[in-house]
């Protein structure tokens, strides 16, 4: 049944049934508009009348059935633990029409997403690798509790006054906890998933060649390998390859914040490269 809402997305819109702006649910929260609609959940920008705060409302889709509701409970479980000013706070959790819906914090800013290709952001190595540390500052919070994300990308950051709050912790789990991976999985998929720290360095690794690739221009057509496009320090270009795990991994995140801080100490290159 998953698969045909998949083939048929009007029919799992209708399926899905999105509120519309303007309803109130519980009497209390506000639709203001639809912010998207997420692989199991829609997520709604909303005002709480009770307290008059903007919040996030999301709720399982029902073309995703008992999937959908496991994820959502998952994310609302994960954010009742951790407190984190750049984590969104749970507020609230419900049911109505029989489908679950969580109550969260609406971040107001930028997602990375944005800022790179609507914004066309472009970011210096020490400016992505400033970005980075700030992300990783609210990784270290997560991992400290058992948790990891699997799921950092940039639609995932969002860029708020100077700080990166990540959100949708949707696919989060406890570190070691058993993923059940299919036989014919790739490789991508499992380095992305695995319950281990450093699934999120990995992703994370990805994450700073977006930051990076948004100042480069082609000089050819010719298809290359990032090490051989970008003009990298050294030092980034360790850390990269540890993230990404083509070098032994890291196992803590604290062991790349060092390697981090000691980039961002080194003297600014210039644009050709030299120092
Ligand atoms: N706490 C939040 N504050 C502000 N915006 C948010 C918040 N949570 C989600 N959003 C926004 O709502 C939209 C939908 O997010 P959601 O996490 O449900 O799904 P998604 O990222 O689009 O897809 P997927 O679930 O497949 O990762 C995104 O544009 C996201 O930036």
């Amino acid at each position: 049944m998953k698969r045909f809402f998949e083939r048929h997305p009007f029919v799992s819109r209708w399926v899905d049934r999105p509120h519309r702006g303007g309803k109130v649910l519980l009497g209390r929260y506000e639709i203001i508009e639809e912010l998207g609609m997420g692989s199991y959940g829609i997520a709604y920008k909303g005002r709480d009348h009770l307290t008059g705060r903007l919040v996030v409302i999301k709720q399982a889709r029902r073309t995703k059935g008992e999937d959908g509701r496991r994820l959502l409970q998952r994310e609302a479980d994960v954010l009742a633990h951790l407190r984190h000013p750049q984590i969104p706070r749970l507020y609230d959790r419900f049911v109505e029409r029989g489908q679950p819906h969580l109550v969260m914090e609406y971040i107001d800013g930028e997602t990375v997403e944005d800022q790179i290709f609507k914004l066309e952001a472009k970011y210096t190595e020490q400016e992505a690798f400033r970005l980075l540390k700030k992300v990783l500052e609210v990784v270290r919070h997560v991992h400290a509790f058992g948790i990891v994300h699997r799921d950092l990308r940039i639609s995932n950051i969002i860029w708020r006054d100077g700080t990166a709050a990540i959100i949708d912790f949707g696919l989060a789990c406890r570190i070691g906890e058993p993923v059940d991976f299919r036989d014919d999985d790739p490789l991508e998929k499992r380095l992305r998933r695995e319950p281990h720290p450093r699934s999120d360095f990995y992703a994370l690794g990805h994450f700073t060649l977006f930051l990076l690739y948004s100042a480069y221009e082609p000089t050819s057509d010719e298809e290359k390998s990032w090490e051989e496009e970008l003009d990298l320090s050294p030092n980034a270009r360790r850390i990269l390859r540890k993230m990404l795990q083509l070098d032994a991994p890291y196992d803590h995140v604290d062991e790349l914040i060092d390697d981090v801080d000691q980039l961002l100490a080194e003297p600014i290159r210039n644009q050709a490269g030299a120092l």
